[in-house]
This record gives C-alpha cells, structure tokens and sequence, in this order.
C-alpha cells in the first residue's frame, strides 16, 4: 500500500483539500467525497470571526479529518493564539502554519513562520508549515521537526499552477532530507496536480480550483484521478528525456533508401 505520514498520522490520499469557497456546504462535502480526500483544512479565526461561507463549517465537515490552519496570522504570535484555539475546536494536534502578512500576493513571512513552527512545536503540535519554495528554510523547518514543508506553487488562488518549478525540484533532489513535500497554492488545473506528483513530490493541497470550477464535484473526481496518475507515474520511473530523437524500431539492417521494393 503506498501510504505516507505526516508524524505519526497515516495517510492513503494524497490529496488535501480546502474547504474555503465553495459556494454551500453540499457541494463541499460531495467534492470531498469525490476528491477522495481523508483530510480537509479549515481556516479557524474565520470560523471564530463567522465570516461569510463558515459559519456551520465545522458541523458540516463532521467525520471528516480536520487539519486547522492559522490564515488570518501575520506574526507567529497571532499564529499560535490561532493554532491553540484550532486545538480546542477540533480536537486536533497538527496544524497547517500560515503567517502572512501581505495581503495582496498572500505570500508567506518565512522569518515570522520559521518562529511560529519553533514555538508550535514546544507546544506538541505537529506542524504543517506553508512556505515559499525555499529550499535552506526548509531544511531549517525540517531541522526544527516540522511534519511537513508545504512550498507554493504559485500565489494562493491564482491557479498559475506549477510556477516555482525549478524551485521545487529541488526539494525532489533533496527529498531524503525533507519530511513529507506537499505542494500547496496556485494549482489550477488536474493537470498541475499531476505534474508536482510526477516530479516525487509527496502530496498536494487544492482548494481554488476545486471550489470554483463550474461543476466542483466533477473537478474534485479529475484531482483525485491526475494525483493517483502522477504518482503511479513517479513510482513507474519515468523515461529520461534526450536531447536528440530516437526512433521506436531498429534502424540497423534498413538500406540507405530504405527497404527493396
Ligand atoms: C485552503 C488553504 O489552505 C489555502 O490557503 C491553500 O493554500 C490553497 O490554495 P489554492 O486555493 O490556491 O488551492
């Protein structure tokens, strides 16, 4: 059985969703059965806010995994007043990091979150960390026991998809040094999913793309179908591309002009 783990917890899909976004709590709760998802992550301080799309969420994702993330945070503080009360409300240990203090590109602060993972761990919390693809920070995360590193792949709901590519193959080349790699932000398409697990990548996190699509459900079903392909894919050892063309039958024997008549 191809499972991986994120601490101590074991896991067959690996596929994560969001659950922001979606336009009811149906529709949701049908995606996620169709994505094939054991694990879905829920914003807390807009569930706590009652914002607009979570108020009920938590009931509505009753016997679904729940991973608590801290959007919302911009200092570590703010993250670990956050990660504390997603322990509470969920019952859960881990907990997907986010600091993020610009909200125009939403990308991550790594000095507030290299913070944050270090004070969460002292805690007990097994941490999910959301990054930018860099490698030396996630080596440093990593070093400090973070379960996971979670580099973008281009900024949150953008559906770039794989934009930070050459980055992130180098977290594929230096994997035995990493805990599990999940790809998070920017996928667009089933296709940008594929193309992450196919490179080694342990798992990815879609929520944008799955929650806007005109038909949610159909989108979640052809995630879960592109993770399972480029992952099988990955396992089958792909071809090494070369540089001139080679042809699929033997040239040897073929007379200049080609074959007599
Ligand atoms: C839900 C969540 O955690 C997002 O912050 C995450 O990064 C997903 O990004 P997309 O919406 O681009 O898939």
């Amino acid at each position: 059985m191809d499972t991986w783990k994120v601490g101590d917890i074991e896991l067959k899909s690996r596929l994560i969703l969001g659950s922001g976004k979606f336009r009811d709590f149906g529709v949701m709760r049908e995606a996620i059965k169709a994505a094939g998802a054991e694990v879905v992550t829920v914003a807390i301080r807009w569930v706590e806010a009652r914002m607009p799309g979570h108020v009920g969420l938590l009931e509505a994702l009753e016997g679904v995994r729940l991973l608590p993330n801290t959007a919302g945070a911009r200092t570590a503080e703010e993250a670990l007043r956050i990660a504390r009360l997603g322990r509470v409300l969920t019952g859960e240990r881990w907990v997907k990091l986010e600091v993020i203090p610009d909200p125009t590109y939403l990308l991550p602060d790594p000095v507030e979150t290299l913070r944050a993972a270090r004070m969460l761990i002292d805690e007990g919390f097994l941490v999910l960390p959301y990054i930018g693809p860099d490698l030396v920070l996630a080596k440093k995360l990593s070093e400090q026991g973070t379960a996971t590193v979670m580099p973008l792949a281009a900024p949150i709901g953008s559906g770039w998809g794989v934009k930070t590519r050459a980055l992130l193959e180098l977290f594929a080349r230096e994997k035995t040094s990493l805990p599990p790699v999940v790809v998070d932000a920017g996928l667009g398409l089933p296709s940008h999913a594929a193309e992450v697990m196919e490179m080694g990548l342990d798992a990815v996190l879609v929520n944008t793309a799955i929650a806007e699509a005109q038909d949610p459900v159909a989108m979640a079903e052809a995630f879960r179908l592109a993770v399972e392909a480029g992952r099988k894919a990955f396992l089958a050892g792909p071809m090494r591309p070369r540089e001139v063309a080679s042809p699929s039958s033997p040239m040897e024997g073929i007379p200049l002009g080609g074959p007599k008549p």
